[in-house]
């Protein structure tokens, strides 16, 4: 076949394969020669050869063998022009240009610059999820498959996900990642349903070397949506691409999901993201705090408000960030330091709706459970140093993780008197300092309520 002809081959396919997909994977290909049966072609880089061969290599084959019946095979090498005998080298396209049209009509979400592995603060309860997602990001042989990250609202899935993407866009340019929420997905199938464009849409969704699909529990119910979800799955895995996966849930606790669609999801390596704990949420506020203080240059946090945020705000991580940037916000607004007056001021409306989380009845509970002894005893009216102590221990907690007053706090100890819970608090707080035993069993205590 020689050069014209080839030229007059591309007419034909463009028409078949449409303009689009011509411009994008038929034209950067190099026609380099055609030998024992063999057409070779060099592509801009190896996954674009695999995709034409995966996608349009039927159509090429059947379309050479118009004018050379005898060809059977195609094949696709990087850099293959400059060794053809059959064609004079001729100035091959930028591998980059080639393959970016290729991911600008890809259909997924933007990532948020935000979102890097440098800036997700890694702790007890989110460290085997950030492990997994580096390891993914490192872009080697593909090991799980798909990566399932799950875990409540707010505590880091989708600033993995996009971490891992950047990661791997840093590390190999050319590799076509896509990164979209379910919902996103839905709506781009329900729209080459309507437009008839659903061999554009599985093509596309084939082409990509890493699909990530977050918070994928919305497909959940949406059946044809999961039969199609399930195919691009399949084709993707079936060639090795990576999948990463995110949920609020385990696979198993998502409702109204295939069964087969929930195994799939659990072949893989399945991890969560624990609730935050205290020493976790200071790490990210600490972090956080030293951001700002650049955009924020003067402005103070005084020591303790910290500490007090990580206590007393919720597991959710995106609660924690809106408290510190309406604290640097209105202290940059009244120039005043951040202190415990502001803190109080600015974010009543924070605390009180985190105080909900710990009640006065949970610390009870949980402190009786703690030194063996009946919750009748916590609030009852024996003095003995056995229930003594615990009562004291529940009452510092109760300041502590609670807004209730002492007033509030005493009732709910047996009808006791503020100044006798004023004085539980001030003695567990010297005891904290002198005795080692009592400070570890309130710690130990207050993460387990917190937890
Ligand atoms: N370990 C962490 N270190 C730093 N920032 C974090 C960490 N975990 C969460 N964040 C921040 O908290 C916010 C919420 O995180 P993200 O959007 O990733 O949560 P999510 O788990 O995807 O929540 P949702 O289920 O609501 O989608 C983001 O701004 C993110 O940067």
């Amino acid at each position: 076949m020689t050069d014209e002809q080839w030229g007059a081959l591309q007419t034909t396919i463009c028409k078949t394969v449409g303009d689009n997909n011509y411009q994008t994977w038929i034209k950067p290909l190099r026609f380099c020669g055609l030998e024992g049966g063999v057409a070779r072609f060099d592509a801009p880089t190896n996954f674009f050869g695999n995709y034409v061969s995966q996608n349009f290599g039927d159509l090429l084959i059947s379309q050479i063998a118009s004018v050379n019946p005898g060809v059977r095979r195609l094949t696709f090498k990087v850099g293959d022009a400059a060794n053809s005998v059959a064609t004079p080298p001729a100035p091959k396209p930028e591998p980059a240009a080639a393959a970016q049209p290729a991911r600008d009509e890809l259909p997924g979400a933007p990532l948020d610059s935000r979102f890097t592995f440098d800036s997700f603060v890694v702790g007890k309860p989110n460290e085997l999820a950030h492990a997994a997602a580096k390891r993914v990001a490192e872009g080697g042989p593909v090991t799980f498959n798909p990566l399932f990250l799950y875990g409540g609202v707010g505590l880091g899935k989708t600033h993995l996900m996009h971490a891992i993407a950047w990661e791997l866009r840093a590390r190999n340019p050319g590799l076509v990642v896509l990164y979209l929420s379910a919902e996103q997905f839905m709506y781009r199938f329900v729209q080459a349903l309507r437009e008839r464009r659903m061999m554009d849409f599985k093509e596309m969704f084939r082409s990509v070397d890493v699909l990530m699909v977050d918070d994928v529990q919305f497909i959940a119910g949406k059946d044809s949506t999961q039969e199609e979800f399930f195919h691009t799955f399949n084709a993707l895995v079936d060639q090795n691409k990576q999948i990463i996966i995110s949920a609020d849930r385990a696979p198993d606790e998502i409702k109204d999901l295939e069964n087969r669609i929930r195994s799939r999801l659990q072949s893989g390596l399945v991890v969560d993201l624990h609730p935050t704990d205290y020493e976790l949420r200071l790490g990210i506020l600490q972090t956080k705090a030293e951001m700002y203080r650049a955009h924020y240059p003067g402005l103070q946090i005084d020591d303790g408000v910290l500490e007090f945020l990580a206590q007393r705000i919720s597991t959710n991580v995106r609660v924690l960030e809106g408290a510190l940037t309406r604290l640097f916000a209105f202290a940059s607004l009244v120039g005043k330091p951040i202190n415990m007056d502001l803190v109080h001021d600015s974010l009543a409306d924070v605390l009180r709706a985190s105080e909900r989380k710990i009640s006065i009845d949970e610390i009870q509970r949980k402190v009786a459970d703690h030194y063996n002894i009946r919750l009748s005893d916590i609030v009852g009216p024996k003095r003995v140093r056995t229930f003594a102590r615990p009562r004291q221990v529940a009452m510092y907690l109760c300041k502590q993780l609670t807004s209730r007053s002492l007033p509030e706090i005493g009732r709910r100890f047996g009808g006791r008197d503020h100044t006798t819970v004023m004085h539980g608090v001030r003695r567990i707080e010297e005891l904290r300092q002198q005795d080692g035993q009592i400070d570890e069993d309130v710690e130990m205590l207050r993460r387990a309520l917190e937890a």
